[in-house]
């Protein structure tokens, strides 16, 4: 029993590191490997003028503490956390050179070629924004965002407030109505906000805006977001989170 709340604890201390210091720390905590990071979630010049503005917007509601910029990271993910992630799902490892390539796929990119993307939290309200530029690389019908660029983003907004608000998660449903394409390299704003939780089910939902708020882009409403912990816990499972811990 001592050993399950041990567990409890460790999963909620990475959930408030994330939530608090970002993924860069939470990988580092649970890791004795040395971790290159960068923050990709700060201004670099490929941001357009919309970006920036937004960006510095977010940044002065940070200032009274309604709202925390998420940072992100780009890093030598550590063994031990593919081994968690790997065999947390119960799905078949794969093979240790591949794992060394790995990256989040939302920031495989080339500076300004891809997903350029900065997120802020509000505990308060359960909400988190999602400021985006779709690069050229992201393109679908010619000119326009490819719709599932954008189903992307939505996941990762969605994922990161439901990971912020309650704790590791899998996306079980995800439904998005695209009203109004994207231009290529424009700013969007996507909102996430937690709705409600059912047992295990985490309910979100968000809206994919233009800058000026005047075109609706996409909505996705009632997607359902399963949270795996604590609930399914085996004693692979348990073995692994002591592991993490030394
Ligand atoms: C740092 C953070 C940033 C992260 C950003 C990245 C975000 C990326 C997010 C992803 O891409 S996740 C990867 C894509 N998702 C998957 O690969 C999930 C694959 N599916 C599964 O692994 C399992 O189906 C799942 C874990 C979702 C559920 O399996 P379980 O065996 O744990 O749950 P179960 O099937 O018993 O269902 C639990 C409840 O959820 C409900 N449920 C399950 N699937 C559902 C579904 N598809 N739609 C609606 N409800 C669903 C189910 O009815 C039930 O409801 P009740 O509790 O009321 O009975």
């Amino acid at each position: 029993m001592d050993g399950c709340l041990h567990c409890v604890f460790t999963w909620q201390k990475a959930c408030s590191i994330f939530h608090t210091q970002g993924w860069k720390h939470l990988r580092r905590s649970f890791s004795t490997e040395k971790v290159i990071h960068k923050d990709h979630s700060l201004p670099n010049p490929s941001w357009s003028k919309d970006l920036r503005l937004l960006f510095d917007q977010f940044m002065k509601k940070c200032e009274d503490g309604s709202w925390k910029h998420l940072p992100s990271s780009e890093c030598k993910v550590p063994q031990r956390i593919h081994s968690f992630k790997t065999y947390f799902l119960d799905s078949k490892p794969v093979k240790e050179d591949q794992l060394s390539q790995a990256r989040p796929f939302t920031r495989s990119y080339e500076v300004g070629q891809g997903f350029e993307y900065a997120m802020f939290y509000n505990e308060d309200e359960k909400r988190t924004v999602c400021l985006f530029q779709g690069g050229p690389y992201l393109e679908g019908p010619p000119g326009f965002l490819h719709g599932g660029a954008l189903a992307t983003m939505i996941d990762t907004t969605l994922g990161v407030c439901t990971i912020s608000c309650m704790g590791l998660f899998m996306t079980a449903n995800l439904n998005i109505n695209f009203k109004s394409p994207i231009p290529l390299c424009s700013v969007v704003v996507i909102s996430s906000q937690l709705d409600k939780v059912e047992g295990r089910k985490v309910f979100v939902s968000c809206n994919v805006r233009s800058v000026d708020e005047k075109t609706l882009h996409s909505d996705a409403t009632d997607p359902v977001l399963v949270i795996l912990y604590p609930y399914r816990m085996t004693f692979l499972h348990l073995i692994l989170l002591f592991s993490l811990q030394r």
